[in-house]
């Protein structure tokens, strides 16, 4: 019985034989954040000759790239990336998602969206049937934190300060529990859209294009269906 330590590695072994054909000497990859990117960080290591760099969606996942002696870009110096590996804290097998657990949740967006596909590496205490039972992150804007405490709880939810925790913006995160999410793209325009929210942890809009599920038996891998 693999422990989900174990689970994770193999998510992150599954990303990197994905990503190999994909290297070559000028890409430069996305790096996302959390714990099972952190054991593809450990692993990308040895491959660090074949790519040329990481754009990463935190400091966090910045840290340990360097110091696995990968070259850190910024974002902005990047125009194009082919790959950009993330975890997450729920998917669908729509490969919807909810992330942001770290509270990294708006870096991720945003270094996903220049990536020309999203490969989502999980264990398979993450795959479920419908979005919802873990809360959903949402960075707000400190000073308008109250506000959109209430606009959220008018949608359904309880929202609850993640307190103490700041992001890499300055932000603060309410996790919200209780929210019902039948439509998750309706559900992340709507609560993108209320003044004060950086970004909410739904990546239903934008979500993965490949998931590298690790089970006991196997990495499975789910592949997005053409709308
Ligand atoms: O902000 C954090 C990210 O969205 C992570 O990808 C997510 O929380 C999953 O992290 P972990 O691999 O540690 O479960």
């Amino acid at each position: 019985m693999l422990d989900q330590t174990q689970l994770k590695h193999n998510a992150a072994q599954a990303a990197i034989q994905y990503i190999q054909p994909l290297l070559g000497p000028d890409v430069v990859l996305g790096v996302g954040t959390g714990s099972t990117v952190d054991l593809f960080i450990d692993a990308l290591e040895a491959h660090k000759a074949l790519f040329r760099g990481a754009a990463s969606s935190s400091e966090r996942s910045a840290v340990r790239l360097r110091a696995r002696g990968i070259t850190v870009f910024d974002l902005n110096e990047v125009s194009a990336m082919p790959v950009y590996v993330d975890g997450a804290d729920e998917i669908d097998a729509q490969l919807n998602m909810i992330k942001g657990g770290g509270g990294a949740l708006t870096r991720e967006k945003i270094v996903a969206s220049v990536a020309g596909q999203f490969v989502c590496i999980v264990d398979e205490s993450k795959l479920v049937a419908g979005l919802g039972r873990f809360p959903l992150p949402v960075e707000v804007i400190p000073m308008a934190r109250e506000a959109v405490a209430r606009r959220l709880t008018e949608l359904g939810g309880r929202p609850v300060l993640r307190d103490g925790f700041v992001t890499d913006n300055g932000c603060q995160i309410l996790d919200v529990a209780g929210l019902r999410i039948p439509d998750p793209a309706d559900l992340e325009a709507r609560v993108n859209n209320i003044p004060g929210v950086v970004c909410c942890g739904l990546f239903a809009l934008d979500g993965a294009d490949v998931a590298l599920i690790s089970t006991q038996d196997g990495v499975r891998r789910i592949d997005r269906q053409p709308a």
